[in-house]
């Protein structure tokens, strides 16, 4: 039950029974899979911001939608996922989703984003491994996995495909686009890009440019995959013994973690505690934080593809909303909406000066709203009565 008094575990079971199911490793959807909720665009071929191949052929976006599109089309609402999450936003676990909706507790009715008021949107990016293109889809050529051949994609080649399936969906403006992290780069980019076609933004934990500081987290991450010996240059899919780099991703999901989580809220849970009898000072044991981010480690490699994780890291390292626009100042000038901002206290990850840096662009925010938790980066995830107040008055003023 989260600080409103919502029900927010409804879907604990589920998820719980989740975690132990044999989910192949390198779990990228595959068409032929299991749909779910989840119903496809063939948004066709993508002109690529970046990558020297110039175009990414037959692309298709996975993604789901609650509530309806009113007549007036002015209460659509865009949910844009992080990193390792999907357009699986809301509702239980599922064939398809081996998990229930990433933000459950901001979704539902009574919620701040309420399907029986808001046309609900979200898809998963492209490149990513949950049924929308990405570097485990086949190729047109071959048909084969495009695995190292797949293009190096960025925030701007994502919100391209996002702009195809609103005019898709009929959707001309978006009363609100909002998510966490990742997501927030997109509404940002959204915003900058065709900023007639938003009505307000709500950033969570994120930034305007990627730093130097969150580039160097995630490098160590992209190495820890590509010498994993099971890598093999990105084109692991048909190996012969079915090994993935899943010891790299569960390495680099064991640095990204840690930052995702503050120094003070590991100190609090785990201190130098033993996991368990083991003791590790020479004894082969582990200390409990050891075991906690190996259990996190291993959970991400079990459902994540480890070309995905290499291509959206990416994605995120090269993100600069002031890119070929005269900076960020200019860049964010451009849009005049209103915009929230909410940063997360303990957040070491997108520490509170990228949002401060984000509020004073926006002209339509006013200061940024601060979660206080000791949670650090996942704060978006867990502090959900803090962040809906937020998002709920933000929403109720547009
Ligand atoms: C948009 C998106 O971001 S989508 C992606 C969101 N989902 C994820 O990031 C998935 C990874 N999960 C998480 O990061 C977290 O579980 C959150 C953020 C969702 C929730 O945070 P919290 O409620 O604080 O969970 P916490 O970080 O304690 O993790 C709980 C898990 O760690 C395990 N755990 C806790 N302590 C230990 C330990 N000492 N040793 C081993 N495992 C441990 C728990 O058993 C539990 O396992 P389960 O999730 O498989 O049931
Ligand atoms: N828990 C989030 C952190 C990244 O913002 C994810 O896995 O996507």
């Amino acid at each position: 039950m989260d600080d409103d008094g919502i029900e927010t575990d409804a879907w604990a079971a589920d998820e719980g029974a989740a975690a132990d199911s044999p989910i192949p490793a390198s779990s990228a959807w595959r068409p032929g899979d299991h749909p779910g909720h989840r119903q496809f665009l063939n948004v066709g071929d993508l002109p690529l911001e970046a990558d020297p191949v110039g175009t990414l052929p037959g692309v298709t976006l996975a993604y789901e939608t609650w509530g309806e599109l009113n007549a007036a089309r002015d209460n659509a609402v865009y949910i844009a996922h992080a990193l390792t999450g999907d357009s699986h936003v809301w509702g239980p676990a599922e064939p398809g989703h081996h998990t229930g909706g990433w933000w459950n507790a901001m979704v539902g009715a009574g919620r701040p984003i309420d399907p029986t008021r808001h046309f609900v949107v979200s898809a998963n990016v492209v490149g990513g491994c949950q049924g929308s293109t990405g570097p485990a889809s086949p190729h047109p050529v071959d048909g084969l996995p495009w695995g190292s051949r797949f293009p190096y994609v960025t925030m701007r080649d994502m919100v391209a495909a996002e702009i195809a399936l609103a005019d898709h969906l009929g959707i001309d403006r978006w009363r609100l686009i909002t998510g966490p992290s990742m997501g927030g780069m997109r509404a940002i980019e959204w915003a900058v890009t065709v900023p007639d076609r938003v009505g307000a933004i709500a950033p969570v934990g994120s930034a305007a440019a990627t730093t130097a500081d969150q580039i160097a987290w995630s490098t160590s991450q992209l190495a820890a995959v590509f010498a994993d010996p099971n890598f093999r240059g990105g084109d692991y899919y048909d190996a012969a013994d079915g090994e993935g780099p899943h010891v790299g991703l569960g390495i680099a999901r064991m640095i990204a973690h840690t930052t995702y989580r503050s120094e003070g809220e590991l100190a609090e849970r785990f201190g130098r505690s033993y996991q368990g009898a083991g003791d590790p000072l020479g004894r082969g044991g582990l200390f409990s934080v050891q075991s906690y981010l190996q259990h996190h480690g291993r959970k991400l490699a079990r459902r994540f593809d480890a070309n995905t994780y290499i291509r959206l890291v990416q994605a995120i390292q090269s993100h600069d909303v002031g890119r070929g626009r005269g900076g960020v100042e200019t860049a964010l000038a451009r849009y005049t909406g209103p915009a929230l901002v909410v940063a997360v206290d303990s957040d070491r990850l997108y520490p509170l000066k990228n949002s401060q840096l984000l509020d004073a662009g926006l002209s339509g925010s006013n200061g940024v709203k601060v979660v206080h938790s000791p949670v650090g980066h996942d704060g978006f995830l867990v502090e959900s009565g803090q962040l809906n107040a937020f998002i709920a008055e933000f929403e109720a003023g547009l």
